[in-house]
């Protein structure tokens, strides 16, 4: 249950038998070869395997190694959750819950996991920041379209952690009908493996679909780090093959000189919140801080235990892309190869372009594409009038 000194269990005894039996069904299921059948049935569902597109304008824009994206943006719904809702919700079934509810911050996790309980007929509640109820308000009409309640989260910086603090506490009240499907590989064991698990297919169909179309194993694969699940998710299967660097990129937001930023492995201290060991945005007495990104998914103070650990044993590195450098590869990607990215994702895609172009034409850059960004064009209009 830990990663190195991270991860762990560290909640009120009210949760730790619910926390259990989730674990033992979660060693049950995973060793069921008819579980990962019935997940791996509903692929087609996704829209899985996604495509692993070479950007050949963009290789050129920058000159040096080959970009792919790897397109979880085309996956149905618009980002890699579905891969996690599908999962978790087919656990949830095994564990007998009827009820469902979620938290959410750019509203992807919510949409995902109101699509989930729609095909499986559960009820749905998702729990969002006031903030980014505004900010992602296309996913809010399409929750409430699904047939979900969205219930906004005034307390704090109504934000993504709010927004966890909120569905935390409601579901250790109701735990007998409800699972909680967390959004990303966060949370007290043994959600970060559970979710790990269930994104990890990123990381094996880029591995399988490089070596058909290149013969050969990524030079470096990067992704965007909010809680961590499509990083992880992303890496995870090259975690042996040690020529594949694993590079991870935050969210730099006004500037990591400044408190406003939610670069947590970069900027964070070891600390404990929402249940896990892990880096946190925190001030000396250990109370969570204001933290800021242009993009919600990644404006959170904590990040997956998985990668402070990978981080600590120098197996994974961490970037950091500020709020104009998102906007930058925002708008490179956008002009260059015709597809309009999530801002979450146009922080890893910054990091991927840094990283290309230092290296020669012979190398492999693979950039995970984790959503579309049809969610922030007004957002994104909104800043820039603000120019
Ligand atoms: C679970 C809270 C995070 C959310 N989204 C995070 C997100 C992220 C960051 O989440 P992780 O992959 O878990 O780090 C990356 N790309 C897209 C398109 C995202 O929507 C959400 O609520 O939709």
């Amino acid at each position: 249950s830990k990663f190195g000194a991270y991860g762990g269990a560290y909640v009120a005894e009210s949760l730790v038998q619910c926390l259990n039996e989730l674990e033992e069904a979660y060693i049950k299921a995973s060793q069921d070869p008819e579980f990962w059948k019935e997940y791996e049935s509903m692929f087609e569902y996704i829209g899985r395997p996604s495509s692993l597109y070479y950007a050949d304008r963009l290789t050129e824009h920058f000159g040096g190694a080959k970009i792919w994206l790897k397109r979880e943006d085309l996956n149905h719904t618009g980002s890699h959750k579905l891969n996690n809702a599908i999962g978790q919700i087919l656990l949830a079934k095994r564990l007998g819950k009827t009820r469902i509810i979620a938290e959410t911050g750019a509203g992807q996790h919510g949409v995902a996991t109101a699509t989930v309980c729609a095909k499986f007929g559960m009820e749905c509640v998702v729990y969002m920041g006031a903030e980014d109820v505004r900010r992602q308000e296309m996913n809010v009409f399409r929750m409430k379209m699904l047939g979900a309640t969205v219930v906004p989260c005034t307390s704090g910086t109504q934000t993504l952690k709010d927004a966890v603090n909120e569905a935390m506490r409601e579901w250790v009240t109701r735990l007998d009908t409800t699972h909680y499907l967390i959004g990303s590989a966060i949370g007290p064991h043994p959600f970060p493996t559970i979710v790990r698990d269930f994104q990890r297919v990123i990381g094996r169909e880029i591995k399988q679909q490089l070596a058909e179309k290149a013969g050969k194993l990524p030079d470096v694969v990067v992704a965007c780090v909010g809680g961590g699940s499509n990083a992880i998710g992303t890496f995870y299967d090259f975690i042996p093959d040690e020529t594949v660097r694993l590079i991870g990129v935050e969210a730099g937001g006004h500037g990591v000189n400044t408190t406003l930023h939610s670069a947590t492995l970069s900027k964070g201290v070891p600390g404990v919140v929402h249940g896990a060991a892990s880096y946190i945005i925190q001030d000396e007495g250990g109370q969570l801080i204001p933290t800021h990104s242009i993009s919600a998914g990644l404006d959170y103070n904590s990040v997956g235990p998985e990668h402070a650990y990978l981080k600590d044993l120098g197996r994974a590195e961490y970037m950091v892309a500020d709020d104009i450098e998102c906007l930058t590869a925002f708008r490179l990607t956008t002009q260059l190869e015709g597809i309009i990215p999530a801002l979450e994702s146009s922080h890893g895609l910054w990091g991927g372009f840094q990283v290309a172009k230092s290296l020669p034409k012979d190398k492999d850059v693979v950039i995970c594409l984790s959503g579309n960004g049809a969610k922030d064009v007004e957002e994104v209009l909104l800043t820039l009038k603000k120019k």
